[in-house]
């Protein structure tokens, strides 16, 4: 058994001993990855184990498939039946299962961080509250750390803790905000990332019957990087190993970055008291780096108080020092960079894809993408704006989405005036608002449009509604691709692009015949057994950036920030922008736990490089369109000076300042000031009626003139008006708090009170 000799003492007890829970906190390089992989293939090859009855969850969806590919080799096609990805994609699969136990259709759509971003920001402005103070991007991380700490919307606004910590906030709007949000996804069928997390708990506590059949199913749960695995994750692992007792974690309390998304570092110290028959399973020796890497590294982390201690130590050589090069400008530091990997290759006969550039923010990466162009060295982008980002493509699957899933309120306002068919966001907004105050379907509105629209939107809402139902016969009968080219097509979006000359549109012409050749091939794999469109969705809305790889050309420089490095290696790894502010990051400082979050990153970093590591950093940068001075990183003093060394050959310069801070007299601040004037002054929040408890809809064939009524959201009213003309009867009511609206009594809800 070559695979099993290959791995050394303590590794081997982690890899045969198959029963009863495992824990192994090891340093970064020692094999805990390995012992995962080979636990697995032992479980098959040698214990016969059934692989649908293994569940291995990772970190990115890139780990999840090398893994499957190493377990391959060893215990060949049967790999395919694994359990294999991340939290994300294994609790969607077990969710689209069993969807109807939470009221949800099992082709809900995901949101992605855009949709959810989007979908605040409506909710902000239709409440009128200040986008300033209520920043998308800073809600939907409240409303996401609530959701991951399993506070649901229910309890969010029930208990004055949360009312409290939003009111030291400034945001006291929050609980509306979440209750709404949550709402609205729920009424769109859709969930949100966290959501995948969220509800997965939810369906395992109320369904017991559900948590059942899963402990029963997967008799061996594995989880890799155990130390970024967040309340939410930690509490679905446990319960479904809670039968079997075989669940075996590894990870790296120096390696946890995720502390701001709700990871939780104490996950590792529960684990003991949650599983007593633990076996724990230290892992020292590093196989990954040099001696000089380590002992670096080592040198690092010593100075986190908050640790499990652990020795980390090497028989690989001593190696070379840490290369320090220092630079004038952001642009100097990516010519420096390139000129090193240029050297570094010819020298040593490395190839491209023998390096990554390492930094902390992903706009970093614009100068160091420069001159390796300049340079003719292919790079890739991990993360940034991917594909599946750009509008066009997002264009299209707003498309898919909603031919899949008719409430779908992102994707309706993305499409619905694409390409130009004259509904104007006002329209827009009735047909949102109607399917709201109503509580029906967004697609029922649509059906009955001419009820709540005038004649000319109305009529192109109908022509829409009509190709919509032309391409659901389309998902009901044929195959993702041939579904989607015609959706593509027929849409007009495809003749849009088509019909736009310019370079640009030539572009996106030809990402959008990108994507669906990105179908054909899901199509024609073998192994996807489910063809249609909504399995395609499924997989895409769970795709990483880092998935999507031009196969053609494999031998490329990889370009990430240090969070998505996490678990990978390369030979020769540059950390860029060592600079105080930037790396350790300014937002990140404001304690001393912040301060060791940013240090574990480092080391992170570090340990990402086997043969060479390079530091780097700029005494000046552009950085929020301005040029600013920087000062090395403190992090760089912290590295024992005897493994560095300073680099002068790529010497620099006097400073030289050529680049001025935008037009002459530019003030981006007054600039900013002057926008926000000219948005109108806020306004006064919408705080709909709570009906009454007894509240049920009267049978309003008999309503008239004068009777007084009650809405659930508008309150108490009285009829001003009877319109029985046309096809739809109307009434007319004068509420109390939301003065006059016309109602269609096929939808409206009211109760007659005299
Ligand atoms: N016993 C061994 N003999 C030879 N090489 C090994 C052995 N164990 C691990 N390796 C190699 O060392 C490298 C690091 O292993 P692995 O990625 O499993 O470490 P890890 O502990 O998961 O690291 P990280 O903390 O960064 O995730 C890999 O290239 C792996 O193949
Ligand atoms: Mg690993």
């Amino acid at each position: 058994m070559d695979y099993l000799a290959s791995l050394n003492e303590p590794q081997y007890e982690g890899v045969v001993n198959t029963e009863g829970p495992a824990m192994i906190i090891a340093g970064a390089g020692s094999g805990k990855t390995r012992v995962l992989t080979y636990r697995i293939a032992y479980l098959i090859k040698e214990k016969g184990v059934d692989p649908f009855s293994i569940l291995a969850l990772t970190f990115t969806n890139k780990a999840a498939k090398e893994m499957r590919e190493r377990i391959a080799t060893v215990v060949g096609s049967n790999a395919r039946n694994l359990w294999m990805g991340t939290f994300h994609s294994v609790f969607a699969r077990i969710l689209r299962a069993e969807a109807d136990r939470l009221g949800y259709p099992s082709n809900f759509t995901i949101y992605d961080a855009d949709d959810s971003k989007s979908l605040i920001k409506t909710i902000v402005k239709e409440f009128g509250l200040d986008d300033k103070v209520y920043k998308p991007n800073v809600v939907f991380s409240r409303i996401s750390s609530a959701k991951n700490r399993l506070v649901s919307w229910q309890e969010y606004v029930n208990n004055p803790i949360y009312a409290a910590d939003d009111e030291t906030a400034q945001k006291p709007e929050m609980g509306r905000i979440y209750k709404t949000y949550a709402q609205r996804c729920f009424k769109a069928n859709a969930m949100d990332f966290d959501d995948l997390l969220f509800q997965t708990n939810v369906l395992f506590r109320d369904h017991v019957d559900i948590l059942n059949k899963y402990q029963h199913r997967f008799k061996y749960v594995l989880v890799d990087e155990f130390q970024d695995t967040n309340v939410s994750q930690y509490l679905i692992t446990k319960k479904l190993s809670a039968v079997s007792q075989n669940i075996a974690v590894v990870g790296d309390d120096a390696q946890s970055i995720y502390a701001f998304r709700g990871a939780n570092i104490e996950n590792i110290l529960n684990f003991e008291k949650d599983f007593p028959d633990l076996k724990v399973i230290k892992l020292e020796q590093n196989y990954r780096s040099t001696q000089n890497i380590v002992n670096a590294a080592n040198s690092v982390i010593a100075r986190n108080k908050g640790q499990i201690k652990k020795k980390v130590w090497t028989t690989n050589n001593d190696g070379n020092r840490i290369d320090l090069i220092k630079s004038i400008s952001d642009n100097e530091e990516g010519r420096f960079v390139a000129s090193a990997i240029f050297e570094q290759k010819s020298q040593n006969n490395y190839k491209n894809e023998d390096f990554a550039i390492l930094y902390r923010t992903n706009s970093q990466s614009r100068a160091i993408e420069e001159s390796l162009r300049k340079s003719g060295i292919h790079y890739k982008i991990y993360g940034g704006l991917s594909f599946y980002q750009r509008k066009e493509i997002k264009d299209l699957m707003a498309y898919l989405r909603f031919a899949m899933n008719t409430a779908d309120e992102q994707s309706f306002r993305r499409i619905i005036n694409l390409p130009k068919r004259g509904i104007g966001p006002t329209s827009v907004e009735k047909i949102v608002v109607a399917a709201f105050e109503h509580d029906i379907p967004l697609w029922e509105v649509l059906n009955n449009v001419n009820a709540f629209l005038p004649g000319r939107a109305a009529n192109a809402v109908n022509d829409f509604v009509t190709l919509i139902k032309s391409f659901q016969i389309y998902v009901q009968s044929k195959d993702a691709y041939e579904t989607a080219s015609h959706i593509a097509k027929n849409s007009g979006l495809l003749k849009e692009l088509y019909d736009d000359k310019t370079v640009e549109g030539l572009n996106r012409y030809e990402n959008v015949q990108e994507l669906l050749n990105a179908i054909k091939e899901f199509v024609e794999t073998p192994e996807v057994e489910d063809k249609s469109l909504g399995a395609f969705l499924q997989d895409v809305a769970l795709l990483t950036d880092q998935d999507n790889e031009d196969p053609d050309n494999k031998d490329f420089v990889s370009l990430m920030t240090i969070h998505s490095s996490k678990g990978l290696e390369f030979k020769n790894v540059f950390i860029v922008g060592l600079e105080e502010d930037l790396f350790p990051s300014q937002m990140m400082m404001s304690s001393r736990d912040d301060l060791e979050e940013e240090r574990r990153l480092f080391y992170v970093a570090i340990t990402r490089a086997k043969e060479n590591l390079y530091f780097s950093y700029a005494l000046s940068r552009y950085r929020y369109g301005r040029l600013i001075n920087c000062e090395p990183s403190r992090f760089i003093e912290e590295v024992d000076p005897s493994f560095i060394f300073v680099n002068t050959r790529y010497g620099s310069r006097e400073p030289k300042l050529g680049r001025n801070d935008g037009p002459p007299g530019f003030n981006a601040n007054f600039a900013r000031n002057l926008m926000a004037n000219k948005k109108s002054a806020p306004k006064k929040p919408l705080q709909y009626h709570k009906p009454s408890a007894d509240f049920r809809p009267s049978d309003t064939s008999g309503l008239q003139e004068g009777m007084k009524v009650e809405h659930p959201k508008f309150g108490f009213g009285k009829v001003s008006k009877m319109d029985t003309s046309g096809a739809n009867k109307k009434a007319k009511v004068i509420f109390e708090d939301f003065g006059e609206k016309t109602l269609l009594l096929t939808f409206a809800k009211l109760r007659i009170v005299e």
